[in-house]
């Protein structure tokens, strides 16, 4: 297959013993894209970045660097930008050679290295630490040392491997100002690991999920969040993620409705033809936020009215997360908007509509989404 320009791999497999650790995963990164792994720890998300720098060989499968299969190449062929987790500074050189360490290795003339790290210093807030051995740092310090270092670089991709794990959430969101303004600058194909959902919907063009070695699904933060592509990302997207429960598809006076527990909820004409063609078992997704609640029935007179009992109230950030019980014990997680109504007791019976347009469906055996027509 021909490589596009920018970052791409294809079909990279790796496997340590007899562990395969990445299986089979390909993806493309523009230029100028923000690309974020995510995924739960293990899944190989490191893996996949060790092995777009070089620093790790695959056992199968090609990175493409511009067209250029630099799948054999060494890491400093590779010409890359990379800022990691543990900043891989060295701990008793200064900060300015810290900094011009890459420079210095591709001979770059000493006036364009004190330009470039005079420029780099002043935009990170650096300037006073120049002179300082690394080790003297503190972590938000030397997390800016490694910015610096891929910043000064003009390298054809940057890789950064959770940068921000080791920082505070007040320096997080700082750093974080800082990789989007390094991106920015170099439009240039950002791939960025991370573990944390708020990270990578805050910072992604787009967003790979990888779990268990498996791309589970590419798209933008929308279509990861709205249409999730099989069950697995149904039930880890999202804090708290979808409602997940078994149905059954039944057809009712006015078209198909999916029955879960004692609901019975319209399905839109457009899933008439999947659900045709379906057994009539499959898993109902429902996110959080699909729910109207008791206090907004009044303003949605068409909604169906289904029922269920208060079993617990979590109070978040200017949310209420409210656990409600249906006849057969499975249990409903709704996401509500502090708006300052007064909130149901605990066991008490509630009301609740859905919004019926945001019902996933998932094939109950291949667990992959059932998509409705679209017209
Ligand atoms: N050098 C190695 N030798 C053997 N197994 C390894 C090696 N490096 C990683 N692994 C294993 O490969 C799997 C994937 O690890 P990897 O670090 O890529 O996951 P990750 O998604 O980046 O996780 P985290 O978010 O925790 O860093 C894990 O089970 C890990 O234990």
């Amino acid at each position: 297959m021909d490589a596009m320009n920018g970052l791409e791999v294809q079909g990279l497999v790796k496997r340590y013993q007899n562990t395969l650790v990445v299986d089979d995963i390909s993806f493309h990164v523009a230029e100028g894209e923000f690309f974020v792994l995510l995924g739960p720890s293990g899944g190989g998300k490191t893996t996949i970045l060790r092995l777009i720098s070089g620093l790790e060989t695959p056992d199968a499968g090609h990175v493409f660097i511009n067209q250029q299969d630099v799948t054999n190449a060494s890491p400093r062929q590779r010409n890359l930008g990379m800022v990691f987790q543990d900043y891989g500074i060295y701990p008793n050189m200064n900060v300015f050679d810290n900094i011009a360490y890459g420079l210095q290795a591709r001979k770059m003339a000493r006036v364009e290295i004190e330009k470039r790290i005079s420029t780099v210093a002043e935009k990170l807030g650096l300037r006073p630490f120049l002179t300082k051995t690394a080790i003297d740092l503190s972590g938000g310090e030397q997390q800016r040392v490694a910015l610096a270092r891929a910043m000064v670089k003009d390298a054809d991709a940057y890789l950064f491997d959770e940068p921000l794990a080791n920082l505070d959430p007040k320096l997080r969101y700082r750093a974080r100002r800082d990789i989007q303004a390094l991106h920015q600058q170099k439009r240039k194909p950002s791939i960025y690991v991370t573990h944390d959902q708020s990270e990578a919907f805050a910072m992604a063009d787009r967003i790979a999920v990888i779990a268990r070695g498996h791309l589970q699904q590419v798209g933008t933060p929308d279509e990861i969040l709205h249409h999730p592509a099989n069950l697995f990302m149904a039930r880890f997207i999202g804090t708290p993620p979808m409602n997940v429960l078994e149905g059954r598809c039944i057809h009712g006076d006015d078209g198909y409705q999916v029955e879960v527990a004692d609901l019975h909820l319209s399905l839109d004409p457009r899933w008439n033809q999947v659900v045709q063609q379906n057994v009539a078992s499959v898993m109902v997704g429902l996110a959080p936020t699909a729910f109207i609640p008791e206090w907004e029935l009044v303003d949605y007179p068409q909604v169906t009215v289904h029922r269920g009992v208060v079993e617990d109230i979590e109070p978040l950030v200017g949310e209420n997360l409210l656990t409600v019980r249906l006849v057969d014990g499975n249990h409903l997680r709704m996401l509500y908007e502090d708006s300052g109504a007064a909130l149901p007791a605990i066991d008490q019976v509630f009301a609740f509509g859905v919004d019926e347009e945001r019902i996933c469906l998932f094939d109950i055996s291949t667990e992959e989404a059932l998509s409705p027509q679209s017209w």
